[in-house]
């Protein structure tokens, strides 16, 4: 049994690996973040160890890369090693992008493919809905866009208007009930966050005005909120329609209301749990209810720094003491050294996150710094970081690109295009492939009468999905079926609009897609693309569109800007209308290639979590870009940090040239300030080595030697990611890797 994946050099052994690793790691005082063990014996009933010895402190210092989810996967693997089925495994995380990277995790310690297929490793959600599809007894089914959800909300405000608005003398006259997009969006908001808090009650239950004095939610939301929930349960247990994280909240109800239902889960003898700070209270009911039903031996681990999901109710406080009220026998181990960076960039962190932590890797950590005047020449600059890390002979693979934001990719996607870098979107679609920009490719496509020159199948259905939503159309009769028929039979498309243009529904539309069609009708196909995105956006008035269409003002900002973005940039091509859609479906072909190497990563910070790359590049920092106005101070500082804490080598923060502009995040790093400081901590680090070398020869053997040379004899030194032996070992067997 021998590990199947794995990056080049890291551990990559089989199951004694897991246990010479795990003792490296837990004889080593210097990990970071925090662990949790709630019970004090591992299944097999042997003593745990402590990851450093140290008695749990206060609020729990925490760092990025301080080997938390090395720490769970080493846990998996030790009880794999001690015989613990893997089907009795589970692993949770938050997010989708942190459970992959915990199952990459366990791949690099090598624990085999079919080893980790065999784990259960899931997020909540993941969890949440496979144990109320048990209990339900059928399969569940997700609504996700919030324009979706806008008619429940509208009628829950009807139901609240009925039941309490105008009653004279009453304490519920003063309602304030709206409909608008931007009331939608709130209502939304609040019935999250009284979800994910947990705090909204039956309808039955207390005195709404108090409960929602409680739960510190204004008295209109609280009871549109309450409506809405009643709608969706519809009284009985099982619910009507679910949107995202629906599942998670209605199986914590279950919990509470039937703890019995906790017998549905597994019986596990192995939890671990990544990033708890993403911890809310719904979440925390299924965890607390899973720990106690299966008995199961539970280690979870987080950073409050890393709280970057408020809106959904996450906090430290999980962390620092909800855990502890629920388990007074858990035992928490700080971990305050990261394994990912040099002291550079550790204590340029620290200065930025007012933290103390410090960095096990004897590593000069780079942080570049590079400035531009425009956006574009922000995405040259972005280029030539990358050009310069390929001349250094570094993997491009190893080099990712983070946004603030997805609008932002537009300038950044067509330079990279332009200077035939490859790129990977992995989370964020490429922006030629986002709704809002779909719709204009769609605006083109009909303009030219042209949606066959869009290669993909899926793309074309999209394009007329984006379309539908923007015209308001969405809900038309049968169109499931006719935007099908137009992505296999694309000429079908220009007629479809046309089709409801004398009809009633672009005439009553609420949006003025009827007048755009009526534009495009006769407009010149030689005309310049720009103008002609430009006047259709005008017609349209494409930012209140936005609003409809996104109902979260954030999000209808970022896709308002992403438009602006590409209207610009058609504008600047100075292309005519056939040769900018030439250009784009062609950048498409390119940016949609299948690569196995030679590509960069292109994402959002928020959607990174977890990952870490040898060079992480930051464009756009800068007032009003990040940190964002539009979001709350703390969580953008929070986001800034996970985003340089990707860093393995080398970090570059480009921001404008001009300083009143650039991004405070850069001064609160104060990265000339600590330098000194950092030089120092690197000279010892670097002596340590030294002392270390003096015991310990280090071989030259490449990964695919690595049984070999672990049979003979040789460990690994997981720091140095390279092989050696002790000084006084037999070398003859060794001669050719010495
Ligand atoms: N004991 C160790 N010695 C050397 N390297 C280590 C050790 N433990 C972990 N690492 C390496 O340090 C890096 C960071 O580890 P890991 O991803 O587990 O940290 P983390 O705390 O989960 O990070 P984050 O929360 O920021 O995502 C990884 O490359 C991992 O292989």
């Amino acid at each position: 049994m021998r590990g199947g994946g794995g990056r080049g050099g890291a551990c990559g052994a089989g199951w004694t690996c897991y246990h010479g690793a795990l003792d490296l790691f837990l004889l080593d005082r210097t990990t970071h973040g925090r662990v949790l063990h709630p019970q004090p014996h591992p299944p097999d009933g042997r003593a745990d160890r402590p990851a450093d010895g140290h008695p749990a402190r206060g609020a729990g210092e925490a760092n990025a890369g301080a080997a938390k989810t090395t720490t769970l996967a080493l846990r998996i693997a030790e009880s794999l090693a001690r015989n613990v089925e893997p089907a009795r495994i589970l692993a949770l995380a938050f997010t989708p992008e942190a459970r992959d990277v915990l199952r990459q995790r366990l791949l690099d310690i090598g624990v085999p493919w079919d080893t980790v297929n065999q784990l259960d490793i899931l997020t909540i959600e993941d969890l949440a809905m496979r144990t109320l599809a048990q209990l339900e007894g059928e399969a569940l089914r997700l609504t996700l866009q919030p324009r979706r959800l806008k008619t429940h909300v509208w009628r829950a405000v009807d139901a609240v208007a009925a039941q309490y608005a105008g009653r004279p003398g009453s304490r519920f006259a003063e309602l304030d009930l709206r409909k608008s997009e931007t009331a939608v969006s709130g209502y939304l908001d609040t019935l999250l966050r009284l979800k994910a808090r947990m705090v909204l009650q039956g309808e039955d239950d207390d005195d709404p005005v108090e409960a929602a004095e409680v739960a510190q939610a204004p008295l209109t939301d609280y009871l549109v909120a309450l409506a809405y929930e009643t709608a969706r349960l519809d009284g009985e247990d099982r619910a009507v329609f679910r949107t995202a994280f629906d599942p998670t909240y209605d199986l914590a109800r279950w919990l509470r209301r039937e703890p019995g239902c906790a017998q549905a889960f597994p019986r596990y003898r192995v939890v671990v749990c990544d990033e708890l700070h993403d911890m809310n209270e719904a979440s925390f009911v299924i965890v607390e209810a899973l720990i106690r039903a299966t008995g199961a031996f539970f280690t979870g681990v987080g950073d409050k720094h890393q709280v970057i999901h408020d809106q959904l109710g996450a906090s430290h406080d999980y962390l620092d003491f909800r855990f502890r009220h629920a388990f007074p026998a858990l035992r928490a181990y700080p971990l305050t050294t990261t394994y990912r960076h040099g002291p550079h960039l550790t204590l340029a962190i620290d200065a930025l996150m007012d933290n103390r932590g410090s960095s096990g890797v004897p590593d000069h950590t780079e942080i570049r710094q590079l400035h531009y005047d425009t956006a574009e020449d922000c995405a040259q600059q972005v280029v030539a970081a990358i050009k310069e890390w390929k001349k250094d002979k570094r993997r491009l693979e190893q080099c990712a690109v983070l946004m603030r934001d997805r609008h932002q990719s537009i300038a950044l996607e067509n330079a990279l295009i332009e200077a035939g870098i490859a790129y990977r979107v992995p989370v964020m679609k490429g922006y030629l492939q986002r709704e809002e920009i779909l719709f204009l490719r769609g605006v083109l496509a009909i303009c030219l009468g042209d949606l066959r020159a869009v290669p993909s199948y899926e793309v074309r259905t999209a394009i007329v999905e984006a379309l539908a939503a923007f015209a308001g159309l969405e809900a038309a009769a049968g169109f499931e079926k006719v935007k099908h028929d137009i992505a296999k039979e694309p000429s079908l498309l220009r007629g479809f609009f046309q089709g409801h243009l004398g009809g009633d529904a672009l005439a009553d539309a609420e949006t003025a897609f009827a007048d755009v069609m009526r534009y495009l009708e006769q407009v010149p196909q030689d005309s310049p693309a720009g103008e002609v995105l430009a006047e259709v956006c005008r017609r349209m008035d494409v930012a209140a569109v936005a609003k409809r269409v996104y109902v979260n003002p954030y999000a209808a900002s970022v896709a308002a800007r992403s438009i602006d973005g590409f209207v610009a940039m058609a504008g600047k091509s100075g292309l005519g209308l056939a040769a900018f859609w030439k250009k784009i479906n062609a950048a498409e072909v390119f940016a949609s290639r299948k690569r196995e190497k030679d590509f960069i990563h292109l994402d959002c910070v928020a959607d990174v979590k977890g990952q870490e790359f040898g060079h992480v590049i930051m464009p756009y920092l800068e007032v009003n870009e990040f940190p964002n106005p539009l979001m709350p101070a703390r969580t953008e500082r929070n986001l800034f940090y996970v985003g340089v804490s990707r860093t393995r080598q080398r970090l570059t923060l480009i921001s404008p040239a001009d300083t009143e502009r650039r991004s405070v995040f850069l001064r609160q790093m104060q990265i000339a300030a600590v330098a000194p400081k950092a030089d120092q901590a690197l000279r010892q680090l670097e002596n340590k080595v030294t002392e270390e070398r003096a015991f310990r020869l280090y071989l030259s053997a490449r990964y695919e030697e690595r049984e070999e040379v672990r049979q003979l004899g040789a460990q690994f030194d997981t720091v140095r990611k390279q092989w050696y032996i002790e000084s006084g070992q037999d070398t003859a067997p060794f001669q050719r890797w010495l």
